[in-house]
């Protein structure tokens, strides 16, 4: 195979330099070579050592004969010419020959590959009653929120989606009452000791709780001492752990490590692991020992030290699967997707030649051995195309296939070879373009791959540098579909390029955005003896490391490499040869590859949450403010919220706080009663730059105080989360208990035909058989009111010094006083006196705005709505369903250090 590239890349030298010989473009028709060579004048810098080596040739054999010392002369001239450029171009590459170095190879061996049949995942016995409920969690004790170990921990529960809750010791021993029931498929103790000093009483629930719900623990041992006796029963030891191997029971039935030591301890095949993959040299083994419960009847796993070795993190997973009698698992199938970005875009000199494609094409069918269905999938920019030096130009079109398929036009073999999509037509960055111009350059794209048989349906498209995926560049999503029919991209972006194992995926506009990894290697990663901090970098990374957890921890990846990783030392060749035999080796994952649709729809189906994108505040980040458009500034954002909930005053508040010079609102919105409403419901997915129409564009020297009120965000479950990633700061108020009655007027005179049709007594008191529109009435007059529950939610997202809680009353009765404490609240200058404002309108009964020195201006008819009191039943009742709610709001308030409102103090009586 070896001395057939060699040969083949010989011819393909010289069919290059004899097509610019012939100054023309060549290869672009199967009958491009027939003319002959007449145009030699205008030739490229790189073909003149050709012509200077035919001038010499006529030394010995042209018709003009010259002289020796001419000859010699041009010999020496030739070979300076070629010396030259060779080092100008390239250090790593001469011009004639464009060899290289060897690229690298793999240094691990796998000793099983392919002989052994693996253990598969342990499944819940069917037979066994288990009461756990579904969707457990981990419940982790640590030592501190940021101890080494625990921190690990956390990670790969993150990484892996695994929900967990985190109990922070200190110098407490674990509290155990809030242990839920059923919750917990497993208990993790950082420091296994804490487990080991629980008084008996609590000792004694915790282990009920683990024989009651079949629960096992997970503990680790404390490095300082070597060996560590550990009696469960306070007396006798039963274990003995030693850092340097186990006297244990048994060994796991995990899924994921696949070689077994004889005598049944992980001592043996930890040890293979230290030792058999390069750069692991750790002077201790930490072996992982399990004790089966024959003591207590409480399974337990103790790794011998923390998780810094890669083998012991799979083994966590294992055990954490093993001990939820495979509850908690993480399914067996991983779908990697390697895409090549810029092909053709590279500059000359690290672009593929026709033996980079050769190697590429020889791995892919190695790696289709190991990989079902492996396809790398090229990113291409057609305005390239062509443009290295002729080796690589013939690489160019190898890719299509064009050099073998000379006279068979339209049978492109390698086209097919690959899976392809559009990256853009000149690799710029769709933000920097005008619309019409994006759309312009995606259609020249497109036409070049119509030209060169490249398929057009991948339903796949990649933005240069990520630039308008996320944060989202509206025009890229328009043309996108419109020119390509894009339904699947990738980004490494959102919610932020690190850490890398919080990237996730969303739907914005149909279109699937799915996370992208990166291997290790970029741009400019080419060669192996550079490899940024060493090689023994990328090689960890490969072994264990950072690439090779990625595959493990992650079900979906995409990974990004550059046409450059494939030529030079095809860096990108060895990386996934080398990870993927890795994987195989040693763990019984099953690795898959399908195109990119597949696998966006793939993703969304085993992580439909992500589906609804969260979007985040774009200056927060320097990366995203860099593919923001240049025309878009988070001054065009609100600097707060008024977020409800209905019916407590809202308006007044909007109204008094628009008074202010400092301060303007939004745009009233025509279809949500002037409110934007963007945070909850459909707004949401109209994304930001919907959202900042609303606001004014800012004037370079003004720092107004944008602000919005929507009173339907304050219940929202989605609402806290959605605003905590867009907006620094949030207010909210609190009205009194009688919000249900004013709001059910509300709807009323709004003539919602419910309300019309059922008394106020009727609503309050319906129950869950009564009709859905009535239930619906019911709920929505209700669950506002239940104000201590929906803060907690947003007290979830923000700290309790970004939200401020007004006393709808006060407002009503004394606006001057609640507006200039608010003013000081959000830091607002210069201030506004209010006093002079507003004033007390006796026939509105309510403050209004001073427009005159005689005359105000209060809100319309729709606030402070007259209607005839409560009756006292419904009071009555109203007070004993909210008491519970208000007993929580009392405390709520106190601790977040607000006076508790005369109103709150009067319905607790
Ligand atoms: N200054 C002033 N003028 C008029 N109304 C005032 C004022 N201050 C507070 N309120 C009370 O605000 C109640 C309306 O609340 P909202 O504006 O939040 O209602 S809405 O959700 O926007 O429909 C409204 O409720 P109703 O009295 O039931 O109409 C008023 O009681």
């Amino acid at each position: 195979m070896f001395e057939n590239m060699e040969s083949e890349k010989s011819i393909l030298v010289a069919s290059t330099v004899d097509g610019y010989m012939r100054g023309e473009r060549v290869w672009e028709g199967p009958h491009a070579g027939r003319h002959a060579s007449q145009n030699s004048r205008n030739l490229p810098l790189i073909c003149r050592p050709w012509r200077l080596w035919h001038r010499a040739t006529l030394c010995f054999a042209g018709p003009r004969k010259a002289s020796w010392r001419r000859c010699i002369l041009g010999a020496a001239l030739i070979v300076i010419v070629v010396v030259i450029y060779s080092f100008s171009e390239s250090s790593h590459r001469s011009l004639l020959s464009l060899v290289r170095g060897r690229p690298p190879e793999s240094l691990f061996r796998c000793n099983n590959m392919g002989n052994t049949t693996l253990p598969h995942l342990r499944v819940p016995p069917k037979t066994l009653e288990n009461k756990l409920r579904e969707d457990p969690k981990v419940l982790l004790f640590t030592e501190t929120r940021y101890s080494k170990t625990g921190k690990a921990i956390t990670n790969i529960l993150v990484a892996n989606r695994i929900k967990y809750k985190m109990e922070v010791l200190g110098k407490s021993l674990p509290g155990l009452t809030n242990l839920s029931r059923g919750k917990y498929g497993t208990v993790v103790f950082e420091n296994f000791e804490r487990y080991l000093q629980i008084d008996p009483w609590n000792r004694e629930l915790l282990d009920k709780y683990f024989r009651d719900y079949n629960v096992g623990l997970i503990g680790f041992m404390p490095s300082h001492e070597d060996t560590q006796n550990i009696s469960l029963n306070g007396e006798n030891p039963v274990l003995q752990l030693t850092r340097a191997g186990g006297t244990i029971t048994d060994n796991l039935l995990g899924m994921a490590w696949t070689v077994f030591s004889p005598d049944d301890t992980t001592y043996v095949p930890i040890e293979w692991a230290y030792s058999s993959v390069p750069h692991y040299s750790e002077e201790k083994l930490i072996t992982v020992v399990l004790d089966k419960g024959e003591f207590d009847g409480i399974q337990r796993v103790l790794f011998g030290g923390n998780l810094e070795f890669w083998l012991h993190r799979l083994l966590f997973l294992d055990a954490m699967s093993y001990l939820s009698m495979g509850r908690i698992s993480i399914s067996m199938d991983r779908y990697v997707l390697v895409d090549i970005d810029d092909i053709f875009v590279a500059k000359k000199g690290i672009r593929m030649t026709a033996d980079d494609v050769m190697a590429l094409l020889d791995s892919q069918k190695r790696l289709q051995e190991m990989v079902p269905g492996w396809k790398f999938n090229l990113g291409f920019s057609g305005k390239y195309y062509q443009n290295g030096y002729p080796e690589e130009n013939i690489g160019d079109r190898k890719l299509l296939g064009w050099y073998e398929n000379l006279y068979k036009v339209g049978s492109q073999e390698h086209v097919d070879d690959f899976w392809w999509f559009g990256h853009m037509w000149g690799h710029t960055q769709p933000h920097l373009l005008s619309p019409k111009d994006l759309e312009e350059q995606m259609e020249l794209n497109k036409q070049f791959a119509m030209k060169h048989n490249i398929p057009t349906d991948s339903g796949y498209g990649v933005a240069p540098h990520h630039s308008g995926v996320y944060p989202v560049h509206e025009a890229l999503y328009d043309v996108w579909k419109k020119v390509w029919n894009v339904r699947v991209t990738s980004s490494e972006e959102y919610p932020h390029l690190h850490p890398a194992r919080l990237r996730r995926g969303f739907i914005h506009r149909n279109i699937m955005v799915l996370p992208r990894q990166t291997c290790g290697l970029f741009t400019h990663t080419i060669f192996i003896d550079q490899y940024p901090g060493g090689r023994n970098i990328l090689d960890v990374s490969i072994h264990g490391g950072e690439l090779f957890q990625t595959i493990v921890f992650s079900p979906v990846s995409i990974f990004m490499t550059h046409l450059s990783n494939y030529g030079n030392d095809r860096l990108a060749l060895y990386t996934f040869e080398s990870v993927i035999k890795f994987v195989k080796c040693w763990t019984n994952l099953n690795l898959r590859t399908v195109p990119p649709l597949q696998l966006g729809e793939k993703y969304f189906h085993l992580f439909p949450e992500e589906r609804d994108p969260i979007w985040g505040y774009p200056c927060a980040d320097h990366r995203h403010l860099e593919i923001w458009a240049k025309n878009k500034s988070c001054e065009q954002l609100p600097k707060f919220l008024v977020i409800g909930p209905q019916k407590t005053g809202t308006t007044a508040l909007y109204t008094f706080l628009a008074m202010h010079s400092a301060i303007v609102a939004n745009y009233p919105s025509p279809e949500t009663f002037e409110e934007v409403q963007f945070f909850n419901g459909k707004n949401y997915y109209k994304g930001i730059d919907w959202y900042m129409k609303f606001f004014p564009v800012p004037a370079n020297s003004s720092s107004k105080f944008l602000f919005e009120k929507s009173a339907t965000y304050f219940e929202g479950e989605t609402v806290p989360n959605r605003v905590k990633a867009l907006l620094p700061h949030v207010i909210t108020i609190i009205p009194p208990s009688k919000r249900a009655y004013s709001w059910y007027h509300h709807m009323r005179a709004h003539n919602d035909l419910t309300s019309l049709q059922y008394n106020f007594h009727e609503v309050i008191t319906a129950t869950d058989k009564a009709p859905r529109q009535l239930r619906t009435l019911r709920n929505k007059c209700l669950i506002p009111g239940m104000y201590a529950k929906h803060i907690e939610r947003w007290l979830d997202f923000f700290p309790a010094s970004q939200v401020t809680i007004i006393d709808g009353e006060e407002l009503r009765n004394d606006p001057i006083y609640i507006m200039n404490d608010l003013q000081k609240f959000l830091n607002i200058e210069p201030f506004y006196n209010y006093t002079e404002h507003l004033r007390f309108d006796k026939r509105k009964g309510f403050f209004c705005q001073v427009i005159e020195e005689d005359k105000t201006k209060c809100l319309g008819r729709g606030k402070g709505r007259i209607y005839p009191a409560m009756n006292e039943s419904d009071a009555k009742l109203l007070k004993e369903y909210y008491q519970p709610y208000n007993i929580a709001l009392e405390k709520l308030l106190t601790r977040l250090d607000y006076p508790v409102p005369g109103w709150l103090e009067d319905e607790l009586q």
